[in-house]
């Protein structure tokens, strides 16, 4: 017998790197087959799980069926989390370069970087969300400007920068993966219980 079709769900999200890695990190190991939708969500402002709540609500109502969206925030210690869920803003006007620069008055360069994923099985429906968090270091920047912020952050354990690393190692270490192997755990428990159940029914 055809092994049943795995449920899809849309990875609605304006940046095709965030995709590009989520791929590459899920593999096919995933229980949803994940289709990726092009859709620059609003940049809400509050804490990160409220950002990352609407935004899924947002996604839900515009997709009408079960998404998955995600919120990366990059919080410097020493400005006591800033800047957060608007590094974005920060990006776009000052560079890796000018990340680094912002902590010149600093003795404490020390970051985080927190990916939150959140799922909604469809409009009004309740969000999850699956956080991963790495600890690191902002330094000049090193290595090629491919993604975002990877040039000037250091993961703790490590002499280069998510940049300089091999996409393989950043994939397997990262805020990113981290969030994502939470959301991955908590969908195969749920197919765990769900065949357990089927399994009782029939052996009654
Ligand atoms: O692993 C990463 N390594 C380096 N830079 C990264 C990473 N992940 C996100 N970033 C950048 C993209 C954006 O400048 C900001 C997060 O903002 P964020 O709103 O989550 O991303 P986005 O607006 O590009 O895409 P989305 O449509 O999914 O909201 O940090
Ligand atoms: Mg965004």
């Amino acid at each position: 017998m055809a092994a049943p079709a795995r449920k899809t769900v849309v990875f609605v999200t304006g940046n095709p790197k965030k995709v590009e890695e989520v791929v590459h990190i899920l593999g096919d190991q995933f229980p949803y087959k994940v289709v990726s939708k092009k859709i620059d969500l609003p940049e809400y402002q509050g804490e990160p799980d409220e950002v990352c709540i609407q935004k899924c609500k947002e996604a839900a109502r515009q997709i009408d069926g079960p998404v998955i969206v995600e919120d990366t925030c990059l919080c410097f210690r020493a400005l006591g989390g800033l800047p957060g869920p608007y590094i974005k803003w920060f990006l776009n006007q000052l560079q890796p370069t000018g990340l680094h620069t912002l902590l010149a008055g600093f003795e404490d360069k020390s970051a985080w970087a927190l990916c939150t994923f959140a799922f909604s099985a469809g409009r009004g429906e309740p969000v999850q969300l699956f956080r991963g968090k790495v600890e690191g270091m902002i330094v000049e920047p090193r290595g090629p400007p491919d993604f975002g912020w990877d040039p000037c952050f250091e993961p703790d354990g490590y002499d280069k920068t998510y940049a300089e690393l091999p996409k393989e190692v950043k994939n397997s270490i990262s805020h990113r993966y981290r969030a994502l192997a939470a959301m991955s755990e908590h969908f195969a428990k749920i197919n765990r219980t769900s065949q357990e159940s089927k399994k009782n029914k029939q052996d009654e």
